[in-house]
């Protein structure tokens, strides 16, 4: 992180820049207070050359926290890179005040190392590496508390400076809801050419009347929607084989928002507890568990969601 950077920096973007109590002393005062800095993010242009060689770029977001976006982000990564070895993907966390990414793709304890081309990324598999705040923390129990300039100078940094290499797909873990890290990402990466978004909801009323918000938000940004993924929508009791509608939708559930909305479904994954287990201890369900009914719903998403990404 750039260390002259006040804490409570009001960003250049603000009309306080330059003038409000936290710029006394700023190095940066006077070009923010004569409003030049706020013409030009260099941001923008960094992280366009940085990730020039990175083919598709994915926003994973959800209107509420919960809803499985860090699980599916994780298993989206896992299943596209297992597909063809040829096929290079990554995946970004910028939840940075609840990273999962290195617990979820079980690299907890990894560390990221800086080289004359930037940070290099975790490896998961050989053509699957991870880059995430976690790996920065002191202690997974350490607070982050940092304000909306502070996030949006991590994130940059996350978009410019880390040595991705070539990459068919680079997947974006976000926080819930529509913050801070979501104006910053959506900034720098239409700049640089977003793929789009997906969504990730449960069927609950209340999960999906915070998707048509997300939706609505990717709209005002101009991010394209490439749909919309349904959690923990069924249970399958593994020893009678009952299944079990979790959150029964009252309104026609994802599938009706959808089309409502005008945005694609993309599928529809079960809740599997074996997930919960893999995802806690890190282990990929993949080998763990190759026959779980999870692994072909995420399949078909996958599946929709590369053809997507080929033709966009
Ligand atoms: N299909 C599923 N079956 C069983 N458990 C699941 C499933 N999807 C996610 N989970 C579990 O639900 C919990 C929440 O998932 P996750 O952390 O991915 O949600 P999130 O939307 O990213 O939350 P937040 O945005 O608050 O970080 C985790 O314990 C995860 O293992």
């Amino acid at each position: 992180m750039d260390s002259n950077v006040p804490e409570h920096c009001p960003g250049t973007q603000s009309d306080d820049a330059g003038k409000a109590s936290a710029c006394a002393g700023c190095p940066n005062q006077t070009i923010c207070a004569s409003g030049e800095a706020k013409v030009v993010d260099p941001g923008l242009e960094l992280v366009k050359q940085s990730l020039g060689n990175v083919r598709n770029k994915i926003l994973v977001l959800s209107g509420k926290g919960g809803v499985g976006k860090s699980t599916i982000t994780a298993l989206l990564s896992r299943s596209l890179a297992l597909n063809d070895q040829d096929t290079n993907v990554a995946v970004l966390d910028i939840d940075i005040c609840g990273p999962s990414q290195p617990r979820v793709l079980g690299v907890l304890n990894e560390q990221v190392h800086q080289s004359g081309s930037g940070w290099s990324p975790v490896y998961v598999e050989d053509n699957l590496s991870v880059m995430s705040i976690g790996f920065l923390l002191g202690s997974p129990d350490d607070a982050v508390i940092w304000r909306g300039p502070k996030k949006n100078g991590m994130i940059r940094q996350f978009l410019s400076e880390v040595d991705w290499g070539n990459l068919d797909y680079l997947l974006i873990d976000t926080p819930p809801g529509t913050s801070d890290e979501h104006l910053s990402a959506t900034t720098y990466l239409s700049n640089a050419g977003l793929t789009g978004a997906i969504i990730v909801t449960t069927p609950q009323e209340v999960a999906l009347l915070d998707v048509r918000k997300e939706i609505d938000f990717c709209r005002k940004v101009s991010v394209k929607v490439l749909g919309v993924v349904e959690n923990m929508a069924l249970f399958v009791c593994p020893g009678c084989k009952t299944v079990t509608e979790i959150f029964p939708a009252k309104t026609g559930g994802t599938k009706q928002m959808c089309l409502d909305m005008e945005v694609p479904f993309l599928g529809s994954l079960p809740l599997d507890p074996k997930i919960a287990r893999c995802c806690d201890e890190g282990k990929d369900i993949f080998t763990e568990f190759p026959d779980s009914p999870y692994l072909d719903s995420l399949k078909n998403v996958t599946d929709k969601i590369r053809k997507l990404c080929n033709t966009s």
